[in-house]
């Protein structure tokens, strides 16, 4: 039997050129990336975004989004000639660490000789001339003067937007959505906003999916996959029930917890393996850390000491980013991090995901989850559950079983999950008695 690679399956059919990328672009992408060929979803949404649409792109986790508003903005810059007097785009996202991220890759494809402005948390906005791109947290842009930051934006891009429109950033982004859309129409210019997501809830009136229909105009294309709001089908899932039934200290989940993972990762070590370790609160991330590399002491040290790091809120961005670079280049081998790092941020070789504390909600399990098996590649994925977690992670694994149902049905924030839980079992039950 015959089986065709997975990374060419999810590899679209049409070449950047038939997607409408300048050749001098495809050049540069194959040189400074390495990439030459679009990906399913860079197939489908290209174009329209090339066209100047307005496109809300909702795809797996490690599709190659990021491409599909950057590109559109690089081939902008190759036909601007000269220095503009103020910014083509604008990319807004809910973290410091994916605006850095964002930024790197703009500017490896871009060039150095481009300028492109990373703001966060109460750092300056700085507008050089030749500032084409600002990567932003949208809270980080109230203080500045938005009618002249907007003025010559021509491409919004809303990276992680499902995140972006609810919670700390609402305010900010819909404040700028609305200046935004306050210009579109006004002047020569022809803007366009981008939204790029791996979850999208939709359904009720405050659900991102629904702001962005009411934000957005009639004509805007939606491009989904096959797998949106599904995990991909090269992770592997596994879950381990943390239980005792003779509680002998107060702290008895986290011994049994750690227990666990030393086990998992001896059983997960090999030449390649890079591991990252999800919890749920900075505390837990330094005692995990802690307890990782006191290990050092013992006759035969395990194999991760001297290769792991912790990365939490309370690191400064740049400690952060020393850190995910370490990942990057092989460095790290294990990385016990909080939520920081759940959205968004592309760690290429990360082979096994462990969510030492379960996930809060469905969506930060796909998150997470989608830190490995990334462009193709293959990945693990442990999560270990306490009684707390049951509920939760018995719907998640309905989920997993079954590739007919998504996500998107157990979106919803837990107490909402349990009712629907209840619902539902009362209806099984009462099918079962009839
Ligand atoms: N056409 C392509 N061919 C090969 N690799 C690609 C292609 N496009 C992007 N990639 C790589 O795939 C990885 C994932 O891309 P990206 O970070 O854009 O995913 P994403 O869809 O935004 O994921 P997430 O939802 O987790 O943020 C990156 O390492 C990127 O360089």
């Amino acid at each position: 039997m015959f089986r065709v690679p997975f990374f060419a399956c999810r590899r679209g059919r049409s070449t950047f050129i038939d997607c409408g990328l300048a050749p001098e672009l495809c050049t540069r992408l194959i040189d400074k990336l390495g990439i030459s060929t679009p990906t399913v979803v860079q197939s489908k949404s290209l174009r329209a975004v090339l066209e100047g649409r307005h496109v809300v792109v909702n795809a797996e986790t490690g599709s190659g989004k990021t491409l599909c508003y950057l590109l559109p903005s690089i081939q902008a810059l190759l036909r601007i000639s000269g220095r503009q007097s103020s910014p083509h785009s604008l990319v807004l996202v809910p973290t410091p660490d994916l605006a850095v991220q964002v930024g790197e890759v703009f500017l490896s494809v871009a060039g150095p000789e481009v300028h492109c402005s990373v703001v966060y948390g109460s750092s300056r906005l700085s507008l050089l001339p030749h500032t084409h791109l600002v990567v932003a947290t949208p809270t980080s842009l109230m203080n500045y003067d938005l009618q002249r930051l907007l003025r010559g934006v021509q491409l919004m891009a809303l990276d992680e937007a499902d995140a972006l429109l609810t919670g700390g950033q609402k305010t900010a982004t819909s404040q700028l959505l609305k200046m935004f859309r306050n210009l579109t129409g006004r002047g020569e210019l022809a803007r366009q906003v981008i939204v790029a997501a791996a979850t999208l809830p939709g359904g009720g009136p405050q659900t991102a999916g629904s702001l962005l229909a009411r934000w957005l105009p009639r004509d805007t294309v939606y491009v989904t996959t096959s797998l949106t709001h599904h995990t991909v089908s090269s992770s592997h899932h596994t879950f381990t029930y943390i239980t005792e039934t003779t509680p002998t200290s107060r702290d008895w989940p986290a011994e049994l917890k750690l227990s666990q993972l030393k086990r998992d990762l001896e059983d997960l070590h090999g030449n390649q393996s890079r591991i990252l370790v999800f919890v749920n609160t900075q505390s837990t991330a330094e005692l995990v850390y802690q307890h990782l590399i006191e290990m050092g002491g013992v006759t035969t040290p395990p194999w991760w000491v001297g290769q792991v790091r912790q990365l939490h809120g309370g690191m400064s961005v740049e400690e952060r980013g020393e850190v995910v670079r370490g990942v990057r280049e092989g460095e790290v081998r294990v990385l016990v991090a909080t939520d920081l790092v759940s959205r968004g941020i592309d760690l290429p070789d990360i082979t096994a995901v462990v969510q030492f504390d379960f996930p809060e909600n469905s969506a930060h399990y796909l998150h997470r989850a989608g830190r490995t098996a990334r462009a193709g590649k293959e990945g693990q994925v442990l999560s270990y559950m306490e009684e707390k977690d049951r509920d939760l992670g018995q719907e998640i694994r309905r989920v997993l079983d079954d590739r007919s149902l998504s996500f998107q049905e157990i979106f919803s924030r837990n107490k909402m999950l349990r009712r629907k839980i209840k619902a539902r079992k009362s209806r099984q039950s009462n099918t079962l008695q009839h």
